[in-house]
C-alpha cells in the first residue's frame, strides 16, 4: 500500500472514529432534601434521584449532542412549612441511554447494566428531608462522575486480522451492508448483522475492526474494540487462507500464524475470552492454492507443538488453539456459507442446552437443600487444544459440522 493511501486511510479513520461514541462520562447529583420544621415536627421533602434508563434506538452520541454540559442534577426537596408540613419531594431525573450499557463509577466499579429496553439503574440517590430523627436537618444528594460504557450484545463476535473478509462474511450472512474494501482497517466501528433462519430464529453477529499483532501495545486500532466481544456468547475467528501482511515493512504471517497471533491478543486483553466457544472460519477458499494451504493449516492445527517455533516465543499463546469447528468458506462466492450458518446455529444451540442443563442441576440441588455447587472451574488447558472437525475439505465443507465430526486430540 502506497504512502498516499496510508495517509488517506488514517484521515478516514480519524473522521469516522471521531463520530463514534462508545463511552461517555457524566456528572450526576441527587437533589438535596428539604428542611424540616422543628417547631411543628414538619418533615422536609426527599431530594430527587437520578436514574439511567435503557431505550431502544438511542446512541451515546445523541446523549452527548443533547446534553453538551453532561451534568444532571435532580430536584431539591421542598422545605417543610406551616402550610405544608410535609414538604414535596424533589423531581427525579431520568437519563435515557442505549441498550447494552454498563454503568460504572469513575474508578470502574460497576453500578449496573442495562441489557433490555426499560431496565433502569439508580446512579445518584437524592438526600433525605429533615425530620425528627435527623434533628430536622436534611442531607445532600449523592454526587459523582459516572461512565456509560457501550458493550454490544451479540451472539457471535467476529475476530480477525484486517482484510480477512469479516465484513464480506457479515454481508453474506445477513442483510447488513458494511463497508468492504481491499485495504486494512476498512471497518472502523462495530456493526451488528442478523442471520435469519428458516424457523425465524435470529442470531446476531458483530463485525469488529481488524486486530493486528501488537494491538495490546495500541498498534492498529488497539484493543479498544475487544470489549465488544466480552458479552458475545461465542467467537468466530476469520482468517485469510493466504495469510496477512500489513505492509512491506512488517512480516508476512501465514493463516496459522494469524490464528496464533489473534489468540495471543485475546489472551493479553482478557484471558477469560479464550474460554468462550470459538469457530474458525477459513476464508478466501476461492483463491488459487487455497486447497493446499488449507491442508497445511489443518496439519499445523493438529500438530501445534511441532509448529511452536514459527513465531517468536512471546507471540505464541500460552494455551493451545481450540475450535469447535473449522469451516472453510469463500465469502466472495458463497462456498461453505450455508454450512457455516448451520454450524453457528448448532454451536449456539449446544451451548444453550449445556447451560440449561447446568442451571437445572443447580436448581435441583438447591431444592434438595444441598449447598449449590461452586461454579465449575474453567476448562483445563487441554480442553482448548481440541479441534473438532472431520476430514476438512474445501469442496465438501459440510463435513466439518456434520454428525460425523470427530474429536481430534492434539
Ligand atoms: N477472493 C476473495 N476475496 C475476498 C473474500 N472475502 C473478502 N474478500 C476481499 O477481501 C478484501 C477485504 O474484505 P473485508 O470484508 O473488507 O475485510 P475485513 O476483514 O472486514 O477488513 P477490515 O474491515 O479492514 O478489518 C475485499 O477486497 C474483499 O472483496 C473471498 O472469499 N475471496
Ligand atoms: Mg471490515
Amino acid at each position: 500500500m502506497g504512502r498516499y493511501n496510508m495517509v488517506w486511510t488514517s484521515r478516514i479513520c480519524f473522521r469516522k472514529y471521531g463520530n463514534f461514541v462508545d463511552n461517555l462520562r457524566l456528572y450526576v447529583r441527587g437533589g438535596s432534601g428539604g428542611m424540616g420544621l422543628p417547631r411543628l415536627g414538619g418533615q422536609g421533602g426527599k431530594g430527587g434521584s437520578i436514574w439511567v434508563t435503557a431505550k431502544d434506538g438511542l446512541t451515546l452520541k445523541k446523549i452527548k449532542d443533547k446534553y453538551p454540559h453532561r451534568r444532571f442534577v435532580a430536584g431539591t426537596g421542598a422545605n417543610s412549612s406551616v402550610r405544608t408540613l410535609k414538604g414535596e419531594n424533589g423531581e427525579d431525573v431520568e437519563i435515557l441511554a442505549p441498550v447494552g450499557i454498563v454503568v460504572t463509577t469513575d474508578e470502574g466499579a460497576v453500578i449496573g447494566e442495562l441489557n433490555a429496553e426499560g431496565e433502569k439503574v439508580l446512579v445518584a440517590k437524592g438526600g433525605i428531608g429533615g425530620a425528627h430523627y435527623s434533628g430536622f436537618l436534611p442531607s445532600k444528594g449523592k454526587a459523582r462522575q459516572i461512565r456509560l460504557d457501550l458493550k454490544l450484545i451479540a451472539d457471535v463476535g467476529l475476530v480477525g486480522f484486517p482484510n480477512a473478509g469479516k465484513s464480506s462474511l457479515l454481508s453474506t450472512l445477513s442483510h447488513a451492508k458494511p463497508q468492504i474494501a481491499n485495504y486494512p482497517f476498512t471497518t472502523l466501528r462495530p456493526e451488528i448483522g442478523k442471520i435469519m433462519y428458516d424457523d425465524y430464529r435470529q442470531v446476531s453477529v458483530a463485525d469488529l475492526p481488524g486486530l493486528i499483532e501488537g494491538a495490546h501495545m495500541n498498534k492498529g486500532m488497539g484493543h479498544k474494540f475487544l470489549k465488544h466481544v466480552e458479552r458475545t456468547k461465542q467467537l468466530m475467528f476469520v482468517v485469510d487462507i493466504c495469510g496477512f501482511q500489513l505492509s512491506s515493512k512488517t512480516p508476512f504471517r501465514s493463516a496459522f500464524e494469524t490464528v496464533q497471533l489473534l489468540t495471543k491478543e485475546l489472551e493479553l486483553y482478557k484471558e477469560e475470552l479464550l474460554s468462550k466457544p470459538a469457530l474458525l472460519v477459513v476464508n478466501k477458499m476461492d483463491l488459487p492454492e487455497a486447497e493446499m494451504l488449507l491442508q497445511e493449516l489443518l496439519d499445523q492445527l493438529q500438530n501445534q507443538d511441532d509448529y511452536k517455533s514459527l513465531l517468536p516465543e512471546d507471540l505464541v499463546p500460552k494455551s493451545g488453539l481450540g475450535f469447535r469447528h473449522v469451516v472453510p468458506i469463500s465469502a466472495a462466492t458463497g462456498l461453505g456459507v450455508e454450512e457455516l450458518k448451520a454450524c453457528i446455529r448448532g454451536s449456539l444451540d449446544e451451548q444453550a442446552a449445556a447451560q440449561t442443563e447446568e442451571e437445572r442441576t443447580r436448581r435441583v440441588q438447591e431444592l434438595r437443600g444441598a449447598r449449590p455447587p461452586d461454579r465449575p472451574p474453567p476448562p483445563p488447558e487441554a480442553a482448548r487444544v481440541n479441534l473438532l472437525f472431520s476430514d476438512a475439505n474445501a469442496r465438501h465443507p459440510a463435513h466439518n459440522c456434520g454428525s460425523n465430526a470427530k474429536l481430534a486430540h492434539m
